[in-house]
């Protein structure tokens, strides 16, 4: 009995002197990361929990280590003193999650329901046209109706038809399956599905990969840039955003948001900055943190094709001070046919762009878009946009997109 007494006040006064001793030494710092919200999933590798204010930084305002530092006592403490200033759980300023989306790979296939539009319209339309026991002359036009009202684009819909009319000369009757197949192929051959499709995201060495993100304001180009880095930190890599579209302050605000839910610093200036200057402070901030890939948001004001070429021309050129450009992507809004045709025409024609990002494919008809603007363009589509949810970005596969369309869903 004694001896339980005096084991209990022994173990009562071990546990006062280290919690004494905890109090003294805990310091907060890169060793000791604030305890998770609760509920809150793991950053994926090279992800901390930061604060909101601490993934923005101020172009020229010596990001860098300098910021780091800062992260580092302004995450854990909120005023970076000494233990004794530790804030109780109560008075802590809240934490930003830094989330982890999910990967890039099996993201289309996880949407495929949202090209239902382009589904029954597309897909099931031809389908059941093409069923049909006698394919005559007006059953074939309305075939290449379909196809054009669906934004396929004229060339491809008679290329299309033609082949299918030989193809279906060739078999005679037909079933539903080989139907399908015949039209799987066809819709495939006119995607090009030989087109390098990779986004380019590899650093080089100590040298981010970077990404200047092109297009005209509204199509969803500042989203697409937060849910591309979305998709990079799903894929595990380390990303910095620069918002050189400085003609909108929303814009750069729209930015932070995304970044600070994935612990993507943004770099960026006061509206009306020179948007080659926020891309090379991007671009070096990349380089200081160690990152594998600075994503650009620029401004999409369509003025001349010559002012709209200087300007990008002076981002590019800039960038390459530090780094190489290794992907331009147009934003292209899916729901504005010829229209949006004619504007990324003169994108194209002001800077080399290596892929297509195409938004807001879900809840159109026009699926057939995807065909008509790599035929326009001669540029691969990469990426397409399924909604407005902060994942619903997801990497073009041909073959996925044409089953999707095939597809009774
Ligand atoms: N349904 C749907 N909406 C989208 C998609 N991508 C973007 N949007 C929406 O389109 C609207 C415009 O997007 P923004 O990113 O602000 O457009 P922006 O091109 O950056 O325009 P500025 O910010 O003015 O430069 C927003 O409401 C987005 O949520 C998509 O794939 N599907």
């Amino acid at each position: 009995m004694d001896y339980t007494i005096v084991a209990v006040v022994i173990l009562i006064l071990a546990l006062l002197v280290a919690g004494g001793v905890f109090l003294v030494f805990a310091r907060p710092g890169r060793g000791s990361p604030p305890a998770p919200p609760p509920g809150e999933t793991d950053a994926s590798p090279g992800t901390t929990a930061t604060s909101g204010t601490d993934t923005t930084v101020d172009a020229g305002a010596g990001a860098g280590a300098d910021a780091d530092a800062d992260t580092d006592t302004d995450t854990a403490t909120g005023t970076g003193s000494s233990a004794a200033t530790v804030p109780t759980p109560e008075a802590a300023a809240p934490e930003a999650v830094v989330e982890t989306p999910p990967p890039g790979a099996g993201r289309l296939v996880r949407l495929r329901a949202r090209l239902a539009r382009s589904n029954s319209t597309l897909g099931q339309g031809l389908l059941s046209l093409l069923s049909a026991r006698d394919l005559d002359d007006e059953a074939w036009e309305e075939i290449e109706d379909t196809l054009i009202t669906a934004d396929v684009g004229v060339t491809s819909a008679t290329q299309i038809v033609e082949n299918l009319r030989t193809k279906v000369k060739v078999l005679g009757t037909r079933s539903v399956d080989e139907v399908r197949e015949l039209l799987r192929s066809e819709l495939l051959g006119q995607l090009n599905p030989d087109l390098p499709r990779t986004v380019r995201t590899e650093p080089h060495g100590n040298r981010p990969a970077v990404l200047l993100v092109v297009g005209v304001n509204g199509t969803g180009k500042t989203t697409t840039c937060g849910k591309l880095a979305r998709v990079l930190v799903g894929d595990g890599r380390r990303v910095v955003l620069g918002a050189a579209d400085t003609f909108r302050a929303a814009a750069a605000d729209q930015l932070e948001t995304w970044g600070s839910r994935v612990g993507a610093p943004v770099v960026r200036r006061d509206e009306g900055a020179d948007p080659a200057s926020v891309a090379y402070d991007a671009v070096a901030r990349g380089m200081s943190d160690g990152v594998d890939t600075v994503v650009v948001d620029t401004a999409g004001r369509l003025h001349t094709k010559t002012g709209l070429m200087d300007e990008l021309g002076k981002v590019k050129r800039v960038v390459e001070k530090q780094s190489q450009v290794d992907e331009v992507l147009l934003v292209l809004d899916a729901t504005t046919g010829q229209n949006g045709l004619r504007q990324a025409r003169v994108f194209a024609e002001a800077v080399d762009i290596t892929g297509i990002a195409l938004t807001k494919l879900d809840g159109t008809a026009k699926g057939g878009i995807v065909i008509q603007v790599q035929r326009e363009l001669g540029v691969p589509v990469k990426l397409v946009g399924l909604g407005e949810g902060p994942d619903d970005l997801a990497p073009f596969d041909p073959e996925e997109f044409v089953d999707a369309l095939l597809t009774q869903n």
